[in-house]
Formats: C-alpha cells, structure tokens, sequence
C-alpha cells in the first residue's frame, strides 16, 4: 500500500473510533487529537486549541495533581508505563471517567521527550457500576439493604447543598484572588499562576515570559487631578491589557500603579514586540480632561533552571533601568 493510501486508511480510522487518539509534538508544543476525543466529551471537532493546555483545562481538578505526577514519571523515565485513569470535563459541565494510555515515540538527543501518542478510552459505565456496587456492598454488610431509597434521597438533597457550596467556595476563590478596584488578579493570584506555569514551563520545556510595568509620574496624576482620576486611569489601564491578552494569559496588579503579566508559551522576542505594542497603546488612550500616560516596561523570559524568585527580581530590576533611562521606555534581556 502506498503512503498516501495508508494515511488515508489512518485518517479514516481515527474518524470512526470512539477512542479519543492524541498525538503530541514537543517541539512544537502541538497536540492534534481524534475526532473521537470531541464526540467523547461532546464538543464540536476541532473547536478547541491544539496545545497541552486545551488537556489540562479539562483535567478535574480533583485528579489534576495525581495525572501531572503520572505524566512527569513516565517523561522522566522514574516509571516505564502511562496508564491512568481520571475525570474529564464535558461540554454539558459533566466529568466522564477516561482511562489515558499513551506512548513516547521519540526523543531528542539528550533524552527529552519529543513526540508522544496516547488514547482516551471511555470508562465511565465500568467506574460508575462499579461505585454502585461499593455502595451496594456496602449497605449489605451492614444489613441495611432496605435504607438505600431513604439514603438515595439524603444522597441527592446532600449533592444539591453541596454543589450550592461548591458555588460560594468558588465566588469567595474569585475574590479573595481578585484586585478589588481594576478587577484584574491580585497579588495572591499572580504568586499562584506564576509558580503554577514555571512549573508547566519546566515540565513541557516550553517558553515562558514576564511583562512588567509601572505608571510614570502616577503621583502626579493623583496629586493634580485627584485620587479618583487616578482610579479611573488604573482601571482603564487594567481594561485595556486584559482585553489584549490571550486566555491562558495573566493580568495582576502587584502594586499601587505596577501590573504584570505572565504569558505562557511566549519567547522573550514576542514578550518584547507585544510591550513595545502596548506602550503604543498606552500612549492612545484618553482619560478625563484629556489626561493621557505613559508606561515603563520590563520583560524577562524564564530561564531553565532558574529560581522563580530570581526570574521575578530580574524583570523587577528592568522596570527600575526603564525609569532611569528616561521612563515611556522597555528594558528587555
Ligand atoms: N488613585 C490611586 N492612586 C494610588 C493607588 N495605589 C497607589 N497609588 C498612588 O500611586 C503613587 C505612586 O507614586 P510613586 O511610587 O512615587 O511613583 P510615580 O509617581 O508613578 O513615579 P515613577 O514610578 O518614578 O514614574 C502614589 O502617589 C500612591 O498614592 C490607588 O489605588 N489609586
């Protein structure tokens, strides 16, 4: 059979399979994924990005820490098998129970991963079944086989409190990482996201850069138009970039009139041309009275290896070089 033939033959096979098959390319951070894996969790073929992160948002909480800890056994080579089983997220909000099972095909010369392909199998009859077994079992060890209808509807009245509960945990989760004022994150969520995709960069060997800035003369514009101007201009300012960034992007207010941003799979060259784009936009817009600012930058990409605090001090230390070289500047290293 000819090469063409047979990727014909490929292509038609994924698109029948109920088994969602994925294939991942590190060197490109491309992940391509079967029509199967769609219709498993019922979103429409090829609606979401093909990147890790489409995975990992689908991941349930719950089981997110125990799937990294398989996956980073297995690329690491502490474990010869990836085999495991977790909840995914539907496109009805639902979680499916999958059984992941995936190979490394290739590796770069120094051992790292470069191309891993794996499938998604549909487990959820077999785990429910077999939780309602447990259940059953167990209300038959204790005699009490009569009492499950009564416990079924405790069962219910207690999932419905507790999903109302779920619902309170997460707006008290918003606020308490949100900044009141500009409605960006605050301090708290951007300690959270950066550690969180320091360690993603680390794991996937995939670039990651930092943007900060700082308000120039921000005094000034509190001391001669009054404090609620200076309001008005962080949370204008704050709208603005959040509206620019992508969705796996982060937008925090770290201090008085000082944001940063973390951009996950973003190399410094990209980190720099995208500053250099806002502090043109930062020159465009208008406040009350005709006010406009100006903005100094720094930008740092993640290097292998290094600290979290070290990358962090490092972009802090560019926004001081920024305003000493003059202010409305980006400092890039
Ligand atoms: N309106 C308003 N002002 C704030 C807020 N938080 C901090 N500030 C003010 O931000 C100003 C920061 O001033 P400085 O740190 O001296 O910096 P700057 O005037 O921007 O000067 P350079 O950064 O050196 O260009 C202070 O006057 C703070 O009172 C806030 O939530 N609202």
């Amino acid at each position: 059979m000819s090469s063409k033939m047979v990727n014909h033959t490929l292509n038609a096979i994924l698109d029948i399979i109920r088994e969602g098959v994925w294939d991942w390319d590190a060197k490109t951070g491309h992940v391509s994924r079967s029509p199967g894996w769609y219709r498993m969790l019922g979103y429409d073929v090829g609606s979401f990005a093909e990147d890790v992160f489409t995975w990992e948002n689908v991941i349930h909480p719950d089981d997110y820490a125990r799937v990294m800890e398989h996956f980073e056994a297995y690329t690491t080579g502490k474990s010869d098998l990836y085999k495991i089983e977790y909840r995914c997220k539907k496109a009805d909000g639902d979680y499916l129970w999958i059984e992941d099972a995936a190979k490394i095909v290739d590796r770069f010369a120094d051992g790292q991963v470069s191309r891993m392909i794996g499938a998604h199998l549909n487990i959820d009859d077999r785990i429910r079944a077999e939780n309602d077994l447990k259940k059953k079992n167990q209300l038959l060890k204790q005699g009490n086989l009569s009492l499950e209808y009564l416990l079924e509807d405790k069962n219910a009245e207690l999932e419905f409190s507790n999903k109302q509960l779920e619902y309170k945990i997460k707006q008290i989760e918003t606020l308490s990482t949100t900044d009141a004022l500009t409605k960006v994150g605050n301090r708290r969520n951007f300690e959270i996201t950066l550690n969180n995709e320091v360690a993603r960069a680390k794991r996937y060997h995939h670039p990651l850069s930092m943007i900060m800035l700082d308000i120039d003369f921000f005094k000034k514009i509190n001391d001669e138009h009054g404090h609620q101007t200076g309001d008005e201009v962080l949370i204008g300012l704050a709208g603005m970039l959040k509206e620019q960034l992508r969705e796996n992007d982060c937008i925090a207010r770290w201090g008085g009139e000082e944001f940063v941003m973390i951009l996950p799979e973003t190399t410094l060259y990209q980190a720099h041309i995208l500053s250099e784009r806002f502090r043109e936009m930062i020159s465009g817009l208008h406040f009350s009275k005709g006010l406009t600012i100006t903005c100094s930058f720094g930008v740092s990409e993640f290097e292998k290896d290094e600290e979290t605090d070290d990358f962090f001090s490092r972009i802090d230390r560019f926004v001081y070089q920024a305003k000493e070289r003059g202010r409305n500047c980006v400092v890039a290293a």
